[in-house]
């Protein structure tokens, strides 16, 4: 493997140690944490609910004291770096509980401008600049002026994404910013932070749940797991190498179709064809307990004509045009279910 040049780093994470203090006890969640983060990539940073994901995020962003352990920006140990160095290199979104007051959108972004303004909140050429170029890049025009109580979670998550942009930091830390949000929402924002890394050379890191949007757009995954060292690799291999496996123990989950596993009550039926029909076709059949055999009895094909699906089972005269509903009961009778 080749491995990552220094310089292309931008955080590392030495011996650290992660967790919660108090005058008698020291509750470590995460220990033994080594790991770089590399400018130009987007990590999504995995592992179930409890295992310490936000407390390494707080710790890394400095708003919680490591227990132990270094933390290395840009050469320098984070203890060594004033608080307003660190405004300047990471950004950190928390999309939960967002309450922005009586704030405009714009006014939420322009507020990622705080560590570069004056007392007095004179915002230069450069700043009205920076504030622009977040409010395009995450697409926020269109709501821009409006409160941020009037926003849906889908607009907010984004304006609060492009606060942490206009913060114009070479590190964005997210926790969990595509939570509440619905499918489209998900993709746009995922799509958007992996755009912005490759486009910007940022290193954006950030927690997430979301497996199969993570395994098709991360360029890396950070898993952590309960009593194990945090694991960092590309999401292929740690998909072969059983690394998801192990740390989700997923249960009903197919990991080398992404798919939920297919229950199979013993039917068996073939089909032939193919494309997105072909795949749905199947996915109809197999939700429904069917097992797709090539030597079964009764093989399903379909045909494709101005726009209309006909499926048929061959050598029954059976043609279903448009509806697969019908074509499970179909199969149903002929397979006595
Ligand atoms: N302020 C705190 N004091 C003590 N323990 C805490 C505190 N905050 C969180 N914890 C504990 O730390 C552990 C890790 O919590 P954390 O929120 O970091 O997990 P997570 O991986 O982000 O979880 P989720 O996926 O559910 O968001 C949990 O056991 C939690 O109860």
């Amino acid at each position: 493997m080749i491995p990552i040049e220094n310089n292309d780093i931008a955080m590392i994470l030495k011996d650290l140690s992660v967790g919660y203090a108090s005058k008698k006890v020291v509750s470590p969640i995460l220990e033994e944490i080594n790991l770089k983060l590399p400018y130009g990539q987007l990590i999504c940073f995995m592992g179930p609910n409890g295992v310490g994901k936000s407390t390494l995020l707080r710790t890394i962003s400095g708003i919680q004291k490591p227990l132990s352990g270094q933390i290395v920006i840009d050469g320098r140990e984070v203890n060594q770096i004033t608080p307003e160095a660190m405004a300047k290199s990471i950004s950190l979104v928390l999309t939960d509980q967002i309450n922005a007051g009586n704030l405009t959108a714009r006014e939420v972004i322009a507020l990622g401008r705080y560590p570069y303004v004056s007392w007095n909140i004179n915002f230069s050429k450069k700043d009205l600049k920076a504030i622009e170029k977040a409010i395009k890049l995450t697409e926020t025009t269109s709501f821009i002026d409006r409160k941020t109580y009037e926003l849906s979670d889908g607009q907010l998550q984004k304006v609060m994404i492009a606060r942490a942009l206009a913060q114009d930091t070479p590190i964005i830390i997210l926790d969990e910013p595509t939570a509440h949000l619905d499918l489209n929402n998900r993709v746009a924002v995922i799509n958007l932070l992996k755009k912005l890394a490759e486009n910007t050379g940022k290193a954006i890191l950030m927690a997430t749940h979301e497996l199969d949007l993570a395994l098709q757009t991360a360029d890396r995954l950070w898993l952590a797991g309960f009593n194990a060292p945090i694991i960092s690799g590309i999401p292929e291999d740690l998909v072969l190498n059983g690394a998801i496996d192990k740390v989700f123990q997923l249960k009903g989950y197919d990991l080398r179709t992404g798919q939920l596993e297919k229950r199979s009550l013993g039917k068996k039926v073939n089909l032939s064809g193919q494309g997105h029909e072909y795949l749905w076709t199947k996915n109809a059949l197999e939700r429904n307990g069917f097992e797709i055999d090539s030597a079964a009895e009764h093989t399903v094909s379909f045909s494709l004509e101005n726009d209309e699906i006909t499926w048929q089972i061959e050598g029954e005269g059976i043609a279903i045009t448009n509806t697969l509903e019908e074509l499970v009961i179909h199969l149903n009778k002929l397979l006595k279910y």
